[in-house]
């Protein structure tokens, strides 16, 4: 008979990403008695990329780039991801007004928090309205940024405060909005992956993580009310101060955790871009964990709500564009070169 181990196997060490956009899972695990069962850092995305491939953790959400330049060292979870299917309120580039078709020769400020956004940005001004803008590094604080450059791209909760705050003369383009009217596909901005090493040794505690992020979404989704009010109370302790509990409503609606078909799809696309840029290497293909088959996390999001008048004219200016001409990767793209982008943002108040 095999004795039984004196110690339990340690717990999953779990990252979590220290923004709103994760406060649903974190109230849904804690919420349904999972969070126990895990080890769990809380930290800026960058910083739970960097954990996670020195090997302090095993499983965590990672900007979506740092999954593509991981790729000897991580792999997928087939849900959850932080994506939405149209704007996000939380990725921002921010302008003095000007649209992205203003930017050639400007200079942007890209927050060293973001991977992915920041790159998003790039591309949908190189490859899609055809500008050459200059970009700096900048530590994410949208005034230094603005003092040092002409836009900026910030995520996160300063972007997300930024969608309320009145702040006259910006104009927010919201980066998931650009994307789904370029490429008509959902933005997919961070997965969730596991160490290559721990997914192919610990295939059980995988299993267990994954199902628990799962229930936890499906948990999330029957309590907006809930869901919301936690994310204001976490939000009031912010020197930052308080996003209001309509704002996390609305939030919780654009923010989409399902990792479904278009989902792999919009990765494909992004990482073939990326490549073609020079960021991430060419012709990667995602990879789950053993054992895990990909398909929809949880149950189908609800319906949303029905779309504003500004929406349904977004939307009929995304169907009437003419696909005319190739960019520099090789992809179609809308007529002028910038057809798919608004001639201007919406000043001061945020896109949603
Ligand atoms: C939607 C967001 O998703 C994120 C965007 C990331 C990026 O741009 O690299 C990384 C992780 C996520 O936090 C957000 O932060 O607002």
């Amino acid at each position: 008979m095999t004795p039984l181990p004196l110690t339990p196997p340690a717990r999953p060490r779990l990252g979590d990403i220290s923004f709103l956009n994760c406060a649903p899972l974190r109230w849904a695990l804690a919420d349904g008695g999972a969070r126990e069962d895990f080890g769990v850092l809380s930290a800026p995305p960058e910083a739970l990329a960097r954990e996670l491939t020195r090997g302090t953790l095993d499983v965590s959400p990672v900007s979506l780039v740092q999954y593509l330049r991981n790729t000897d060292r991580l792999m997928l979870l087939p849900g959850p991801v932080i994506g939405s299917d149209g704007p996000v309120l939380s990725c921002h580039l921010v302008t003095r007004g000007a649209s992205p078709a203003e930017l050639d020769g400007a200079t942007v400020a890209l927050s060293t928090t973001s991977r992915s956004t920041v790159l998003l940005v790039r591309m949908l001004l190189e490859d899609f309205v055809g500008v050459r803008p200059r970009y700096v590094a900048h530590r994410q604080d949208l005034d230094a940024m603005l003092a040092a450059a002409d836009a900026a791209v910030l995520i996160g909760d300063d972007a997300l405060r930024l969608t309320v705050a009145k702040r006259p003369g910006l104009a927010l383009h919201d980066a998931g909005q650009l994307w789904r009217r370029c490429t008509g596909l959902p933005m997919v901005f961070a997965v969730w992956a596991v160490r290559r090493q721990y997914a192919q040794e610990r295939q059980p505690q995988v299993r267990a993580v994954h199902e628990a992020l799962a229930a936890a979404v499906d948990r999330a989704r029957l309590a907006p009310l809930a869901v919301a009010a936690a994310a204001h109370r976490e939000s009031l302790g912010s020197p930052a101060g308080p996003v209001p509990f309509d704002v996390l409503l609305r939030y919780y609606r654009a923010i989409d955790y399902t990792f479904g078909k278009r989902q792999l799809e919009a990765i494909r696309e992004f990482s073939r871009r990326a490549a073609a840029h020079g960021e991430v290497p060419a012709g990667l293909e995602p990879e789950f964990a053993p054992g895990l088959a990909p398909g929809e996390t949880g149950t189908p999001p609800p319906p949303r709500p029905p779309a504003t008048r500004q929406e349904k004219e977004n939307d009929q200016a995304h169907r009437t564009v003419q696909i005319q001409g190739r960019d520099h990767v090789g992809n179609a793209r809308g007529a002028g070169g910038g057809a798919c982008l608004p001639a201007s943002g919406s000043r001061g108040s945020g896109t949603a």
